[in-house]
């Protein structure tokens, strides 16, 4: 059982609990004999689909084989992106299927919807994935222009792009994989807006695969990363759908045209709430797949001398690639600790919300937000750092560092823009200054912002780190609301105020986020702490107090600004780190061995278990194609000529 599982008292990582002579990796036609990287656009996008029918049939075979256990969705979906990890250096063109189609389905649709189309989904009788974003609009989603207008004469939805920037652009599978789709659009009752609702289109013939009339799809082309998602563009020439075919889970309309609103019209959203909610996991995980690259091949590779005297050291004896990747081990436990509990707030959340308790919805947006942000921003930054701390070696797509990379940079974007994401955080910040300014009660991760005592003395412990966040949050945040409220007075408006203010907003959000990280962290390692070995405990705890010391070293201008630590305490606090670093150093091979990553899963020729890292390189530079042949032909058809003077 790895690290994380014992933390958390979950069969988490399942993958390796399984006979691994008897699971899903043991079968070898998942993998590729010539490496992904070698293939043009087109054979990529062939090679993986070869690879996805394969992939969800063996996931329907063992997925279902543990139907019987309690494992929470959550779990699967974590299942899923691990052993998609082994088979797709770059994510599968399915991967919208389960992790937004049938959330869609499942959280927008009416009971008789979701008996009838989860049943073909999860069959994978039809494929499905999430169209929302336009080729015009991403973030702002009121401005999308695809419309879906209602016909009560035919009891038929008009489904209609009027312009180019109303292309669905994006949508994950979309260009040439998927037959069905939830598409997002404005609907129009009698020229009526109605905001923007679900529908759950066709897009493709099921017999041939042929776009349906009124259709146009195809592939929007090569990008950074994610190159076998085949993400794609649509619109529609007003192509007409049953009445039926909204998710009328929320928002309902009726035959003769009759529009019932739902509880909130917030509700639309909820799909990209799960999916944020998902993603820290995600990152997680993507975190402790770079960290154990990234230290294996440290404890193998040596380089130049610590003294003259000695042999060439380990690269993982020089602190400062300890200082490089100690925080990547801890900050891989602390999203996927923060990542549970999150999801224990989302299914709380989504419970209360079944019984019509909308109560507690903007603090679980506000958390989800928040965690997906700083999740991807801190994961996308480490990865590169680890790949930089690889040297040379981490440059090559053999070291699967650059992929994993692409994966966690696309999330910075995508399910809401970070920048974005953390001005809607803060204006829930901005709220909550003001509620609690009138003495109402805040919701409990909020709270701490009316702490209304004198600063205290502080303390560089990790209840002391952990309040001198809070006090940093809550600092930023009252700086916020006054320079609104003066901006305001001076008689600017409160939309233009809050734009000026923005630079802030965005650092007061970041802020609060760090510290509901940390305090999570602490308080969620103490409690599983207690039901493991004393020698597991204590390494736990050490990786919690280098995450909170490593983040108050990296924000000390704000603990500057906002509390009173002072210039002994900060030397002090580093020492702690460096102190932290030395005691952690010999445990760090055994931390990352205990995420438990196969070395299928970590694809990567400096990560392999065995630490053949040369050998790996070698076989896999004999893997590329112009290998093939001593002699290339572009020598005798350019270079010769070039060299004669014939060219
Ligand atoms: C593998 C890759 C897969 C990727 C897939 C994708 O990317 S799919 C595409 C992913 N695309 C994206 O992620 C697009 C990102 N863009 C968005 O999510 C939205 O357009 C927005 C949230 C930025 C603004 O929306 P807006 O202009 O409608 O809203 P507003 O700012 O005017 O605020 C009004 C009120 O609504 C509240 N509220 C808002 N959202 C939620 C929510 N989910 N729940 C609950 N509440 C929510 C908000 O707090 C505020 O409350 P207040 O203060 O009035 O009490
Ligand atoms: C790899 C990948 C996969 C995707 N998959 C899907 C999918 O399956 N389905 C789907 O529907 N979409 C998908 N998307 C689209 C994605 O959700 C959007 O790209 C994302 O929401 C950002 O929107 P945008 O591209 O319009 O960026 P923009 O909003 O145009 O952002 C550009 C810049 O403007 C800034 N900005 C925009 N609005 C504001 C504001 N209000 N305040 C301050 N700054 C602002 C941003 O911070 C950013 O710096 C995917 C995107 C990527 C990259």
């Amino acid at each position: 059982m790895g690290l994380v599982d014992q933390l958390v008292n979950q069969p988490h990582y399942t993958l390796v609990n399984q006979p691994r002579e008897n699971d899903i990796l043991s079968h070898k036609e998942l993998f590729d004999s010539i490496p992904e990287e070698y293939l043009s656009h087109k054979e990529k996008y062939e090679n993986a689909i070869r690879k996805t029918v394969l992939y969800y049939r063996l996931m329907q075979k063992y997925q279902n084989y543990k139907e019987g256990s309690t494992i929470l969705d959550e779990t699967r979906a974590n299942y899923r992106n691990l052993v998609s990890f082994a088979v797709f250096k770059d994510y599968p063109p399915l991967m919208l299927h389960n992790g937004m189609f049938i959330p869609a389905i499942a959280g927008q649709g009416t009971p008789e919807q979701q008996k009838h189309w989860l049943k073909r989904a999860k069959n994978m009788e039809i494929l499905g994935t999430y169209a929302q974003t336009e080729l015009g609009h991403g973030t702002f989603i009121r401005g999308l222009e695809t419309t879906a207008e209602y016909d009560p004469s035919t009891e038929e939805f008009v489904l209609h792009s009027p312009t180019l920037t109303s292309y669905k652009w994006w949508p994950g599978g979309l260009g040439h994989t998927v037959n069905y789709c939830v598409v997002m659009a404005q609907l129009y009752i009698r020229g009526r807006h109605h905001g923007m609702q679900p529908f759950l289109v066709q897009l493709r013939d099921e017999a041939t695969h042929m776009p349906l009339p009124g259709v146009k799809l195809g592939e929007i082309g090569a990008k950074l990363g994610l190159s076998t998602v085949n993400n794609g563009f649509l619109a529609f020439e007003h192509h007409r759908i049953p009445r039926d075919r909204m998710l009328m889970k929320n928002a309902q309309v009726l035959k003769d045209g009759t529009f019932v609103a739902g509880p909130s019209s917030k509700l639309a959203y909820g799909t990209m709430i799960y999916v944020r909610v998902i993603i820290v996991n995600g990152m997680a995980n993507l975190m402790a797949k770079a960290a154990t690259i990234a230290v294996r091949y440290s404890a193998v590779r040596r380089q130049s001398q610590i003294k003259p005297s000695e042999p060439e050291c380990q690269i993982l004896d020089y602190v400062t690639q300890q200082h490089k990747l100690l925080i990547c081990i801890a900050t891989s436990l602390a999203f996927s600790t923060c990542a549970r509990w999150l999801w224990d707030v989302y299914t709380g959340v989504m419970g209360q919300m079944e019984s019509g308790n909308m109560d507690h919805l903007p603090e679980l947006h506000a958390l989800a937000c928040s965690l997906k942000v700083v999740s991807t921003m801190d994961v996308s930054g480490l990865v590169e750092r680890c790949r930089l701390a690889c040297g040379g070696h981490g440059f090559m797509h053999s070291s699967n560092l650059p992929y994993t990379y692409g994966l966690a940079t696309a999330a910075c974007t995508y399910e809401g823009e970070n920048t974005v994401l953390l001005l809607q955080t803060a204006r829930s910040l901005v709220k909550a200054w003001q509620k609690g300014s009138k003495g109402k009660p805040l919701s409990p991760t909020e709270a701490y912002l009316m702490d209304k005592s004198p600063v205290p003395k502080w303390e560089n412990t990790l209840d002391g780190i952990i309040a001198g966040f809070r006090r940093v949050s809550a600092g930023k945040v009252q700086d916020c609301v006054s320079k609104i409220d003066k901006l305001v007075k001076m008689g600017t408006s409160y939309e233009d105020a809050w734009n000026q203010t923005s630079v802030r907003l965005v650092a007061a959000s970041e802020a609060h986020s760090r510290a509901v990280i940390l305090a999570t962290f602490r308080s969620e390692v103490s409690r599983a702490a207690a039901a493991l070995s004393p020698p597991l405990s204590r390494v736990l705890h050490q990786l919690v107090h280098l995450y909170c010391v490593y983040w108050a070293l990296e924000r000390l201008g704000d603990l500057l600004l906002y509390t009173s630590i002072a210039e002994r305490d900060v030397q002090e606090l580093q020492q702690q780190y460096e102190d932290l670093l030395q005691k952690i150093r010999p445990n760090a091979v055994g931390l990352v061995d205990a995420f438990d990553l196969r070395d299928e899963i970590l694809n990567s020729t400096l990560g392999a278990y065995d630490g053949r890292v040369y050998e790996r390189l070698m076989e896999e530079a004999l893997k590329s194609p112009l290998n093939a042949e001593p002699v290339n032909q572009s020598f005798h058809q350019y270079l010769k000529p070039f060299m004669h003077g014939k060219l």
